[in-house]
């Protein structure tokens, strides 16, 4: 089947509103539609009356200005006007976790509400177990955290829902007791049968790396060929722009611009754009300086943790307390379907004010690190220490490899 036509491709610069609180995995499957109800008009590409140059597309859809947004200057603007915003950084901060209170600090509040019930843990990958770093394939995360997690999985089921390919996250975090959503949600693997799959399409049997038996959800399976069409497409376009480095992630392509020079972000813009005006049921997507293609299917990681839920059979808020630790705008679908139901909390890792659907903060990974010893039982006592001691053991630990950190990444008054 040729999806290609002429028509310019939808672009999303924040999630899309969710349409449905419960999961209906069939009904929740809509092919995208420009008229449809997913994206408001606001949120289209339009397209410039007058042509000037090979800009005017990249710069009317807004990406460059999206991409600029992003980056520590152009944030300070926006920061003068944001309310979360006195001129002191550490003010700002303070400030901002009056209404998105430390989760750390809250350990007390979070435990009593547990009680009773058993916490389904939720756990995104890049900039939430591990720090951002300039290289992309050298994400890993500490052992300390992965132990972390490791005691934290033995009390609780516990998931990790990545924008990165299911093998590729699967290969960082390493734990087989774990579940393991990739593509942000569009490749599902779940070590039981999920309840709700009988009949679906798109959920099948496959076999582990380690030969055991697993059921794989994929949602965007009919978009593989599509999206491998597009990734080398993005590597041949892309490979003049120094810096620039694409990923493919299965379900999803990332364009990453962090290492290009700002004055060429309008050149990896212009690439993507010339692929994806061809592709019109692919859609764009902004991360932490990286452009995400992905099909257009109404799928995202706010679904997937429904689907999971459900899955497991942990669906029931009387009995089940899910919590979802990100960092990212695609993490926000999966604050948003804990906060509609009503049911569990997201907690927002970030160092800078930022409007969201969480409910509770973390300053930065150290500080989920601190709360998931916490939770694996060492007690409240030390929370504090703990983020202290891992910041200064990790940084450490990332001065020493061989890649360049940015300091400013770890803990800086930015996002990036
Ligand atoms: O959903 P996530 O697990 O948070 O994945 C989102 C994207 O994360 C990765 O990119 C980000 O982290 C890189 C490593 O720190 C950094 O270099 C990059 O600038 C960030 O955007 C990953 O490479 C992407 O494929 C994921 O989609």
């Amino acid at each position: 089947m040729d999806l290609k036509s002429n028509h310019t491709a939808p672009v999303l610069t924040d999630p899309a509103p969710l349409s449905n609180t419960r999961l209906g995995v069939h009904s929740s499957l809509f092919p995208y539609s420009p008229s449809g109800a997913a994206f408001t008009p606001g949120l289209l590409l339009t397209i410039p009356r007058k042509k000037t140059g090979v800009l005017d597309d990249v710069r009317a859809c807004s990406w460059l200005d999206a991409m600029k947004a992003s980056s520590p200057p152009h944030r300070k603007i926006i920061k003068d006007v944001n309310e979360f915003a006195p001129s002191d950084p550490d003010v700002a901060y303070r400030t901002w976790t009056v209404k998105y209170p430390s989760a750390l600090k809250s350990f007390e509040q979070i435990t009593n509400h547990a009680k009773g019930r058993r916490i389904a843990l939720f756990l995104d990958y890049d900039g939430t177990l591990s720090p951002i770093v300039d290289n992309p394939d050298c994400a890993f995360m500490s052992d300390a955290m992965r132990a972390a997690v490791q005691k934290v999985a033995k009390y609780f089921p516990t998931a990790i829902i990545s924008g990165r390919s299911r093998d590729k996250v699967y290969e960082f975090v390493g734990l087989t007791e774990l579940y393991y959503a990739g593509s942000h949600g569009m490749d599902i693997m779940c070590p039981v049968k999920p309840s709700i799959s009988d009949d679906k399409p798109n959920c099948f049997k496959s076999t582990d790396k380690q030969g055991k038996d697993i059921n794989l959800f994929q949602p965007a399976a009919e978009f593989l060929p599509m999206i491998h069409e597009v990734f080398t497409s993005l590597v041949e376009s892309t490979k003049g722009i120094e810096g620039a480095k694409v990923e493919n992630n299965k379900f999803c392509v990332s364009v990453h611009y962090r290492n290009v020079d700002e004055k060429n972000w309008n050149l990896v813009a212009q690439c993507v754009h010339n692929i994806l005006k061809d592709y019109p049921r692919l859609r764009l997507t902004h991360g932490r300086k990286v452009l995400e293609v992905r099909p257009v299917i109404n799928w995202d990681k706010g679904k997937a943790v429904a689907f999971l839920l459900e899955s497991l059979r942990l669906s029931n808020c009387d009995d089940v307390l899910p919590i979802y630790v990100g960092d990212d705008r695609t993490d926000e679908d999966a604050f948003k379907v804990l906060k509609e139901r009503n049911c569990g909390y997201g907690i927002l890792v970030s160092s800078v004010p930022k409007e969201s659907s969480a409910y509770y903060s973390l300053r930065d990974p150290s500080e989920d690190f601190a709360l998931a010893r916490s939770h694996g039982g060492r007690g409240a006592l030390q929370r504090q220490d703990l983020a202290e001691e891992v910041r200064g053991r990790d940084l450490a630990e990332e001065g020493a490899a061989a890649q360049r950190f940015s300091e400013e990444d770890w803990r800086g008054d930015t996002e990036t």
